[in-house]
């Protein structure tokens, strides 16, 4: 398809004020920003108007991407340890990027003096840091913030050095000072007010036929963006913008052409799913895809925006969409699909229909086994494990327990403060009975709206597992019977993914429907 062909397929996207909102995340950002700006953005911005939201640079994985390496570098300088030459990689890195990109003279010598200013302004938090030997959520929150003003920057230039008409918006200060979140947290109130902000940066565009480039970043949140939001914030941020505006449209841009059916790049016949509802997102995403962060549903479906998962690679692919399948989109009046029950029930009760939409790994998990010693009442067995687990800040995905055993599958990565807090949570538990530590397993997880109406999924899923010789540690089924979650040994998780994708996922195997719910709702045709 020409790119004039792609403008024309996405006109359909304006029926009102036009707007698309486009996330570009950190990878993308690293790898592919001329296509994002010459095959994406200038493209889309011929019919619409567009918004664009990036992360901060990784050139290669988000592990070794500028975020990372900035909250390193904040990491040794409260341990009073060599911050300087991380900092000075992560300069270096944008300094040689905006040189081998930009060649307007006069815009990259505005880069140049930005970046180093951004630069020297971390320079002197982690200085401040080092010599008070700790960092405060809020220094923290400042520190990781460079990471998107650096990308954002060098993005805007990128874009007016390509004949674009491009502003840069930095986010760090969109939050009053003197918000409290203390009370009541991440609530409406507060997602309503910042949406209604950043809508409002958009709507005191000096010029309204700029593209506006928004740090992902958005402010110094009281208790911290990380311990508030966690990682993969400018997906929240996006979806904000987009409701502050009442976008049409929010696109993440990411490196896959969408949500598949398994990791693409461990199941080779993964197929693309055109849609996914946003539980199925928020699960797939919690237990291993990384499609998109778990807050942003909730706040864009409300507004009755769809979320469009794009590949920058193959910005001609339709993607996925995110959006419940029961509830009407904006000019619609009612919804596309009636609940299934109230459906005509087909004259057979048996149809070829997938009972899981997607399959998915989540690694580098431990299994934490507490064996009480009966010194407390399993109410306040249950309650002590969870307040040493928050004072810890270990986080549990998986449970299971019994009247005297718990055990906690928690995803555990090997660094220096993960492991230092592991060691002090474990000695506290050890104060309620004997611990275990089971170390090097995975989650693989069966994730789909439809389940719950299917019957046979978990025992099809487990024999699958036991005819692989695959054991299985721990399961679980969430109550919202979209989850089927079995904890397995790290070294059988590719090999669980893969066949459980065969025997649940694949076209030609598809599990009979035989639903005695929908039978039970059978019309008189
Ligand atoms: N079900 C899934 N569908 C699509 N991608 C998946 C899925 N499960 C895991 N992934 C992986 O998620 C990653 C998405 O990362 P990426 O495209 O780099 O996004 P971002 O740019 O937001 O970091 C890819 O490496 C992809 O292989
Ligand atoms: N740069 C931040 C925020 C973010 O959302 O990144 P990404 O879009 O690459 O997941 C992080 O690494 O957490």
């Amino acid at each position: 398809m020409s790119s004039i062909s792609l403008a024309s397929s996405v006109s359909s996207l304006s029926p009102n004020n036009g707007w698309i909102i486009q996330k570009f995340g950190g990878t993308s950002v690293g790898k592919f920003c001329e296509k994002i700006c010459d095959d994406i953005v200038k493209i889309y911005s011929k019919t619409n108007r567009v918004a664009v939201v990036c992360s901060a640079r990784s050139s290669k994985t988000k592990s070794e991407g500028t975020t990372s390496r900035l909250l390193r570098a904040a990491d040794l300088a409260s341990l009073d340890g060599d911050y300087q030459s991380i900092l000075e990689i992560v300069r270096e890195d944008h300094l040689q990027n905006a040189k081998d990109l930009i060649k307007d003279s006069t815009l990259l010598e505005g880069l140049i003096k930005d970046t180093n200013f951004e630069c020297d302004q971390v320079l002197k938090l982690l200085h401040a840091s080092q010599i008070i030997g700790e960092i405060s959520p809020r220094t923290l929150d400042s520190i990781m913030s460079a990471g998107e003003k650096l990308s954002c920057l060098f993005m805007t230039a990128l874009f007016n050095d390509h004949g674009l008409n491009a502003t840069y918006i930095d986010l760090s200060t969109i939050i009053a000072p003197g918000l409290d979140l203390s009370r009541s947290g991440f609530d409406e109130k507060f997602y309503n007010n910042l949406a209604k902000s950043l809508g409002d940066k958009i709507r005191d565009l000096k010029s309204q036929d700029t593209i506006p480039v928004f740090t992902g970043y958005f402010g110094i949140v009281p208790g911290g963006l990380l311990n508030g939001v966690g990682r993969g914030y400018t997906d929240l941020c996006a979806a904000l913008i987009a409701v502050g505006i009442s976008a049409d449209e929010l696109q993440v841009w990411k490196e896959v052409d969408g949500i598949f059916t398994a990791d693409p790049r461990k199941v080779p016949n993964a197929r693309l799913l055109s849609s996914v509802t946003p539980e199925e997102a928020a699960e797939l995403t919690y237990y291993g895809s990384e499609v998109i962060h778990p807050f942003t549903m909730e706040q864009v479906i409300k507004a009755k925006i769809p979320i469009r998962i794009k590949n920058v690679e193959n910005p001609k692919g339709d993607g996925t969409i995110i959006y419940p399948d029961d509830v009407s989109r904006k000019g619609e009046s009612t919804p596309p699909h009636p609940p299934q029950s109230f459906q005509k029930i087909p004259s057979s009760i048996f149809q070829k229909k997938k009972a899981a939409t997607a399959i998915t790994t989540k690694h580098d998990i431990i299994v934490l086994n507490v064996h009480s010693n009966k010194k407390v009442l399993s109410h306040g067995f249950l309650a002590l494990i969870f307040q040493t687990l928050d004072k810890y800040k270990l986080v549990v995905d998986l449970i299971s327990t019994s009247e005297v055993y718990v055990s906690m599958a928690l995803q555990h990565t090997d660094d220096e403060s993960s492991s230092r807090l592991l060691r002090e949570a474990v000695q506290e538990l050890k104060k309620l009975g004997s611990v275990d530590v089971t170390k090097n397993m995975a989650i693989v997880s069966l994730v789909g709206k439809q389940m719950k109406q299917f019957i046979g999924v978990a025992s099809t899923m487990f024999s699958t597992l036991a005819e692989n010789n695959v054991n299985i540690e721990m399961i679980s089924q969430g109550a919202n019977e979209i989850n089927i979650s079995a904890v397995i040994d790290e070294k059988d998780a590719r090999k669980a993914l893969q066949s459980i994708h065969t025997k649940l996922l694949e076209q030609s195997n598809a599990i009979p429907i035989l639903n005695q719910k929908i039978e039970s709702l059978k019309l008189d045709i």
